[in-house]
């Protein structure tokens, strides 16, 4: 994917995004890092035209996003939020088929045909029939990303799929999403998962008080060019595992 941004703001009560630029080209899975309430899922809105900056603009794989155009877009986009968002009152099958059928006007039969075939790969099979309160967190997790996935999306965005989840759904979902990896897809993502930053990601953005601190290949977490990138993955243990140091 493409991404540019070009002196991008964001402001609610106050200024939330100051500032960013960045061009980064030839990276399939972005992710989003720093600490709670530095911008990241605030960023990721942006990226995937949830939200417009009231300053600077956006350009993904070569498309503006602005008004006119963001529509089309996000009918091109997948989006897994932290709390799955199925509906309540359909089974996860009915879901995956109401989204083929509205956003790619793809005829039943063939939609269903199609969301199984998701499920499967997200091992749901078992579960299709069944309504999202009678599923675990994961299984509804899951059912949310082959529900992003179902329409078949070049660019996936995370936004910290697994915040909900205890730490075995935890592992549950993100072994699902590496799975995913090689797919063809990109992703930009947002989480506090450091070990899995570090299997997926192939390029990373550092956010602290809404402004990037350091953006790199995903090398760059093992030689952090500043004390603030330096303490963040020293807190989350970034380091404390088997052969950190080979990508
Ligand atoms: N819709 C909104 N209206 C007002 N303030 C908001 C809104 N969305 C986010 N904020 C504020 O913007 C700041 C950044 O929020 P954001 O969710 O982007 O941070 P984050 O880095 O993703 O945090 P976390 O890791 O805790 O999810 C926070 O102070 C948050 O309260």
């Amino acid at each position: 994917m493409k991404i540019k941004l070009d002196h991008v703001s964001k402001y609610y009560d106050r200024k939330i995004l100051d500032d960013l630029s960045l061009e980064l080209e030839d990276v399939h899975a972005l992710g989003i890092i720093g600490a709670s309430g530095c911008g990241k899922s605030t960023l990721l809105r942006l990226l995937a035209g949830m939200e417009r900056p009231q300053e600077g603009s956006i350009e993904v794989n070569g498309r503006r996003l602005q008004e006119g155009t963001v529509r089309e877009y996000q009918n091109e986009i997948g989006y897994v939020f932290q709390k799955h968002n199925l509906f309540p009152h359909l089974t996860i099958l009915e879901n995956l088929v109401l989204i083929l059928n509205k956003i790619k006007k793809v005829p039943g039969k063939e939609a269903e045909a199609r969301a199984k075939q998701m499920l499967e790969q997200l091992h749901l099979k078992e579960e299709m029939n069944k309504r999202p309160d009678s599923i675990s967190g994961g299984q509804a997790q899951r059912a949310s990303i082959a529900r992003a996935l179902c329409t078949d999306p070049k660019l996936i965005f995370l936004d910290e799929p697994t915040a909900a989840l205890d730490p075995v759904l935890t592992g549950e979902v993100l072994k699902a999403i590496r799975e995913l990896k090689g797919s063809g897809k990109d992703f930009i993502f947002v989480t506090h998962e450091l070990k899995f930053l570090r299997n997926f990601a192939d390029h990373i953005i550092f956010l602290d008080k809404g402004k990037i601190v350091e953006e790199g290949p995903i090398s760059c977490l093992w030689h952090p060019q500043t004390e603030l990138l330096r303490n963040f993955v020293k807190e989350e243990d970034f380091y404390d595992d088997d052969n950190s140091g080979n990508l």
